[in-house]
């Protein structure tokens, strides 16, 4: 049995570890699926490219209300498909040569625990004095009579397609649904949304999620509290079988795409004979500094936290690292401030307590709304729906929460990340500092100066 001083397990978040710090141990990835994981190759990475495109197709539908009228004569799917994974594919091989140059072995097929800290590999096993375990989640298929049985995509699968559906339909109204019917609504399918909850991004602070329905809605059918129970192939696609406030219904599309959530990948990797603890929801159970229940043994990304989210996994990737080379100054995540944006249109970004968290949890708060329309970037905008919606503590005059939903949201909010990590008061971020007239960052200012 070989053994090593490091195995990572899982070359998505899990590469990043390896830097000149840990050049030295004698160190295995296993990554039997492609260098990158899902951010790069199913993720983050092509889901932005493709929305900018989405983008610059419905800015220019758009543009006629700022007197510029323009037409999107034709929309070539398969340049816009390529300029992301032409650019993408390379990236395996080269990451994988790049390990392997560097003294680095890797191994192409899934590892699975079968005793503390000893792996099989394929035919091969192997055991190590530390291990990362990053091995990250995957697309929920849900029990939907019918599904095995009808040719469907989940997020894995439905960017690599080659031609862009006349019609969709999209089970599921979470961060998926909405960067997804955003996407191929603008490059030219008819969308059709299936949730089974009142509103779209339900999680999201409810005036967020309230108004986002509304204008997907005007975009898209969008079929609130109604549950797919089956589906059926037809001719042209397929046929989902719902229950909804009229009772039951069949929308047909030419595609459809699945995206009721992600599973942590810890069913495929003998977590009892690894002697890791797991949570009810199949997770590998980590305390603030990514050790697992077994010493030596840590864990980060999708396979570990709830949060499912690129930077959280680069952030503990980082504590995890530190906490290895230094068992003397363990340190811990502030796992309490989780920003996350959607890049759907309009793009929403939030941090901290939304509204209904702070009511139900009966904590006082203050808040403000700030639409950008008040604004002059929202003037040159013509912008009718944005808004900055912030709850600050009364008595501290800390921040509790920031949800914004419009233009550039993902980017507007970062000051309000920064106030809420470091401390800074309202008033502080209100009055200490001065916001670039006329940028967007001006609905902001005015939103904490109502405070
Ligand atoms: C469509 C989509 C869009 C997203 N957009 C964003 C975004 O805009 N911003 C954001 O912050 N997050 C986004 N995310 C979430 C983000 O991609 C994930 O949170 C992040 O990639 C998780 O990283 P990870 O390292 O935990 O897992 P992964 O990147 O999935 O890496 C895990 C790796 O482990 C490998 N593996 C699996 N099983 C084994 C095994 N048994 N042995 C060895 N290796 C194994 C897999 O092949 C995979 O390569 C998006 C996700 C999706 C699906
Ligand atoms: N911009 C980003 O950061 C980004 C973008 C895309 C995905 N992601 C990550 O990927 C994860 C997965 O995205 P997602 O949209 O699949 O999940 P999600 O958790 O955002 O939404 C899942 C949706 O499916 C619904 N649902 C759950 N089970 C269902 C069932 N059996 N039948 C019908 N509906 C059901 C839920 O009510 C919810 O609306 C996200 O949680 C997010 O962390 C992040």
């Amino acid at each position: 049995m070989r053994h090593y001083d490091l195995v990572v397990l899982g070359a998505g978040s899990g590469n990043m570890l390896l830097n000149d710090e840990l050049a030295h141990l004698r160190t295995a990835v296993v990554e039997p699926d492609r260098f990158g994981g899902t951010c790069l190759n199913r993720g983050c990475i092509p889901t932005k490219m493709l929305v900018a495109a989405a983008d610059a197709a419905t800015g220019a539908r758009a543009a006629a209300r700022l007197g510029v009228n323009a037409t999107v004569e034709n929309i070539d799917w398969k340049a816009i498909r390529d300029r992301v994974f032409d650019r993408i594919d390379p990236l395996h091989d080269s990451a994988l040569q790049y390990r392997r140059r560097h003294g680095v072995d890797v191994y192409t097929e899934e590892a699975r625990f079968v005793a503390p800290k000893v792996l099989q590999v394929g035919s091969e096993r192997i055991s190590a004095d530390t291990i990362l375990v990053a091995v990250g989640s995957r697309p929920v298929v849900p029990d939907i009579a019918g599904l095995d049985t009808v040719p469907h995509h989940t997020s894995d699968t439905i960017m690599r397609i080659d031609e862009v559906p006349a019609s969709m339909v999209i089970i599921g109204g979470g961060f998926i649904a909405a960067e997804f019917s955003h996407i191929f609504g603008a490059l030219g399918s008819e969308i059709t949304i299936v949730h089974r909850g009142p509103r779209l991004l339900t999680a999201e602070d409810e005036q967020v999620s309230a108004r986002f329905t509304e204008l997907a809605a005007d975009r898209h059918r969008v079929l609130l509290n109604s549950t797919a129970t089956s589906v059926t192939r037809h001719a042209d696609g397929v046929a989902v079988h719902l229950t909804g406030p009229g009772g039951e219904q069949v929308v047909s599309a030419a595609a459809l795409l699945v995206s009721v959530g992600r599973r942590p990948n810890t069913d495929r990797l003998d977590c009892a004979a690894g002697g890791l603890d797991l949570d009810e929801h199949g997770h590998i159970r980590i305390d603030g500094a990514c050790r697992t229940s077994v010493p030596g043994v840590w864990a980060v990304g999708d396979v570990a936290n709830h949060y499912q989210l690129k930077h959280m996994a680069n952030a503990e990737v980082r504590v995890m690292r530190h906490n290895m080379l230094h068992p003397d100054d363990v340190r811990n995540l502030r796992t309490t401030i989780a920003p996350h944006a959607v890049f759907t249109d309009p793009q929403i970004a939030s941090i901290g307590l939304t509204e209904q968290d702070a009511r139900a949890g009966g904590i006082p708060y203050l808040v403000s709304v700030r639409d950008y329309a008040d604004a002059a970037y929202g003037w040159a905008l013509e912008d009718t729906t944005s808004f900055v919606k912030i709850l600050a503590d009364p008595a501290e005059r800390t921040l509790l929460g920031a949800h914004i939903i419009g233009p550039q949201a993902g980017t507007l909010i970062q000051p309000l990340i920064q106030a809420m990590t470091l401390g800074q008061t309202v008033d502080q971020i209100a009055r200490d500092v001065l916001y670039i007239h006329p940028a967007a960052t001006e609905v902001v200012e005015q939103a904490l100066l109502a405070l």
